[in-house]
């Protein structure tokens, strides 16, 4: 079975600044791909090349069987959802909650009107945030639970690929926990197909099955989670991992960086 996302020679320049350098990539289904790399390295640019956010200058982008186009299809967009650093990109503030999670459900068709309230019930449960919440306006929530009902409208529409760009840094670090744990449960429970990009190492290690590295609009270094904390490929993965401020204690046991979180 093909991959859930494959990227082949994707090139992004910004003017005469090549941000994304012949990018080659792949997630497989049902699995969780960390991105990491230094600030500026191209993270955030190839996460939205993958959303349809940016038209790469080239190369080719395949979601599960079909070629992604510049101009995608409304299932296709519904297909790729973005998860990003501030919830309050993807929530209208003059919109409830309800409006919020039912517009996505209505405009995909992802079930028959009579049953949207109950799937907007289900969706804040997912999140664990109580069913009240559908006649409040974001603003009346705090960064961790907009984060939640962002990532709840995300799911609504049953995404095949999930983007989620460095989700948890800009939250409080009492409430970074909790959201990158609801990001565990959910991937488990729903078996879904993630790009989860941070700087945070402790994070990746938490999330991902496979990490994939980044340098100047490269990515140079694709591995199992496992073999990239243990016994990284490059000089650079390496010094990246001695940055980080607790290493891990056996290299046998794979680290200690669950603990940073
Ligand atoms: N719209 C733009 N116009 C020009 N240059 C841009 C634009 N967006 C990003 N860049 C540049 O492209 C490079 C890659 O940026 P990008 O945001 O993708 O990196 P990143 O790895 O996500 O960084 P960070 O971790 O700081 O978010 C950087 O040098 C950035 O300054």
């Amino acid at each position: 079975m093909e991959p859930a996302l494959q990227l082949k020679n994707i090139t992004v320049q910004y003017g005469g600044f090549t941000a994304l350098d012949h990018v080659d990539l792949n997630i497989e289904r049902h699995t969780t791909l960390g991105l990491v790399g230094e600030s500026g390295s191209g993270k955030s640019t190839l996460a939205r090349v993958i959303a349809g956010l940016i038209a790469p200058d080239e190369g080719e982008i395949g979601l599960g069987s079909q070629p992604l186009k510049k101009k995608r299809s409304r299932e296709q967009h519904k297909n790729v959802q973005m998860i990003f650093q501030n919830p309050d990109a993807s929530l209208n503030p003059k919109h409830s909650i309800r409006q919020i999670l039912s517009e996505a459900l209505l405009f995909h068709r992802i079930v028959e009107r009579r049953q949207v309230e109950q799937r907007c019930k289900e969706l804040l449960e997912r999140v664990h945030i109580e069913e009240g919440a559908l006649d409040r306006y974001p603003y009346e929530f705090s960064g961790g639970q907009r984060q939640r009902i962002a990532i709840a409208r995300a799911l609504s529409v049953e995404p095949s690929l999930l983007i989620a760009d460095e989700p948890t840094s800009a939250l409080d670090v009492s409430v970074q926990r909790s959201v990158l744990e609801l990001f565990h449960t959910l991937k488990e429970e729903l078996n879904l197909t993630m790009l989860f990009i941070s700087h945070d190492l402790g994070v990746i290690h938490a999330i991902s099955d496979n990490v994939a590295v980044m340098r100047q609009g490269r990515v140079i270094e694709v591995n199992s989670k496992s073999k990239f904390f243990v016994r990284p490929e490059t000089d650079y993965s390496r010094e990246l991992l001695s940055a980080v401020p607790r290493i891990p204690t056996s290299s046998r046991s794979g680290g200690s960086y669950e603990q940073r979180i």
